[in-house]
């Protein structure tokens, strides 16, 4: 069993393909999931209810915004670096030019309201190394550029005090500190890999007790070897954190268990308290329900593949509010939250196609939100006019794709019955009609709303078991 997990880690099994071993044939681990089935406390039912999320991805990249010396790079703004081959003191005098005059966080605060969305996480420290809060643990921080303030801290007060909840990214890889290592091949990695955990470890906990109302650590830049060899540190790094922020989630991104392998450990259970991998993808609505069975997170980018700031996003298609929300919808359907990502300006403001973002979605999510908060996957089968979202007895019909017929079929669970339907921000009653056993053609609306709608369907348990129909005996 132990080489065939070996193998299956070896071939780096993606986190999708997840097959569960049978109870008795699972193989000890020391860092493996630590829980299974989905969290049930209240912080957890609270990271789970507010489904909507913003990603700001802010740092040193947004300066440059994808051009480096004359040359510009279609390839994610925020791995300019990367792409440039930029060493990396050259890379942090960045730090010189960092000076957002156009920061204001209750403005960003706000923008995040009017946009409906409950929580916002920050890059805190990316790739680059370069860090938002007065870390006293490198000199690559906001204060040691002539904005000086701690940006953070300002963010974090400003979304709490608009009733947002706060997320911190941290990439664990750091391209500016001398001893990250990609590989673990020699004493001298190990010893040099050692003092870069110690100093990861200390800049977690600067994070964890500056900002105690952090309410999720999402972990990125966890692939490398020197990682997947370490997965103690990352099993220790998840209890050091609860431990500080009780009730804090972590996301699956940031384990590797006892073989290497990531998100899902070896026996197929999910490490840390929500799946992190679908990122600029969902899970199929029909073919991938396993998702359903636990707590998962999608993160998306509006430009094709841009999440730090990029001066040109004529370069990759732009997905329009509509796409956007409909990928909200689809993530929530299916019992997971969406992330929308915004890559701010160098200088604090953001561009005008991210505020007509937020504007679009906030209208919606004024008029239908209900469908998207506090919601979860129905358990109902997929309709091409949209997607189903429950709350409680309430079935949520989120239309995207009115059909020529005027009817929208809806198939109920054996043993549930629709007892009446009403469109949401409006309250009218909508005409159902029962077509066959759990088949039921649900009215459009008189007038196109002209946007994508929502019918609420009330639902009872079905009284009794006899109905007028007979199935075919074929
Ligand atoms: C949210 C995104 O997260 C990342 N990477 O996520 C990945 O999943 N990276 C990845 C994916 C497949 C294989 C290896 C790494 C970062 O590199 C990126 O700049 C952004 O912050």
């Amino acid at each position: 069993k132990i080489l065939l997990v070996c193998f299956l880690v070896m071939m780096d099994t993606p986190v999708w393909s997840q097959k569960q071993l049978p109870a008795d044939q699972e193989i000890p681990l020391k860092y493996g999931a630590d829980r299974l089935g989905k969290r049930s406390d209240a912080a957890m039912q609270k990271f789970r209810d507010n489904r909507l999320g913003a990603f700001i991805h802010w740092g040193l990249y947004a300066i440059p915004g994808g051009e480096w010396n004359g040359k510009v790079y279609n390839g994610a703004a925020e791995w300019l670096k990367s792409w440039a081959k930029v060493p990396s003191d050259e890379w942090m005098k960045l730090m010189d030019q960092w000076n957002p005059q156009n920061f204001d966080a209750r403005a960003w605060a706000k923008m995040a309201r009017q946009m409906g969305v409950k929580y916002v996480k920050i890059t805190t420290k990316h790739h680059e190394g370069f860090c938002l809060w007065p870390s006293k643990y490198t000199k690559y921080t906001v204060t040691n550029t002539p904005y000086k303030r701690d940006i953070l801290g300002e963010l974090v007060k400003a979304y709490n005090d608009e009733g947002i909840d706060v997320h911190f990214y941290f990439s664990v890889m750091d391209w500016s500190h001398p001893d990250y290592r990609y590989d673990i091949k020699s004493k001298e990695d190990e010893e040099a890999f050692s003092r870069f955990l110690e100093f990861t470890d200390n800049q977690l906990k600067e994070l964890a007790t500056r900002y105690p109302t952090v309410k999720d650590f999402w972990f990125d830049g966890t692939w490398d070897a020197s990682i997947k060899k370490n997965g103690w540190w990352t099993a220790h790094v998840e209890k050091m954190l609860k431990d500080l922020v009780p009730g804090v989630t972590i996301n699956s991104r940031l384990r590797a268990d006892d073989y290497g392998k990531r998100h899902f450990d070896s026996n197929g259970h999910l490490m840390g308290d929500y799946e992190s991998g679908y990122e600029r993808r969902l899970p199929d609505p029909v073919k991938d329900l396993k998702v359903t069975r636990w707590d998962w997170e999608a993160c998306m980018t509006v430009p094709e593949n841009q999440w730090g700031y990029h001066k040109d996003w004529t370069l990759s298609y732009v997905k329009t509010p509509l796409e956007v929300l409909e990928r909200i919808v689809h993530a929530v359907s299916m019992g997971g939250n969406m992330v929308v990502n915004f890559g701010p300006q160098p200088d604090g403001d953001f561009r005008p196609e991210e505020k007509q973002l937020a504007e679009s979605i906030g209208r919606w999510m004024k008029k239908y939100g209900e469908c998207i908060y506090g919601c979860d996957y129905s358990g109902w089968e997929k309709q091409a006019w949209g997607y189903y979202t429950r709350k409680g007895k309430d079935v949520y019909m989120v239309v995207f794709n009115p059909p020529y017929s005027k009817h929208l079929v809806v198939k109920t669970p054996v043993g549930t019955e629709i007892v009446k339907a009403v469109t949401v921000n409006g309250g009218k009653d909508v005409k159902i009609t029962e077509t066959a056993r759990n088949e039921y053609n649900v009215d459009m609306p008189d007038k196109d709303p002209g946007e994508p709608f929502v019918i609420k369907l009330e639902t009872k348990e079905k009284t009794s078991e006899t109905d007028k129909y007979r199935d075919a005996l074929t």
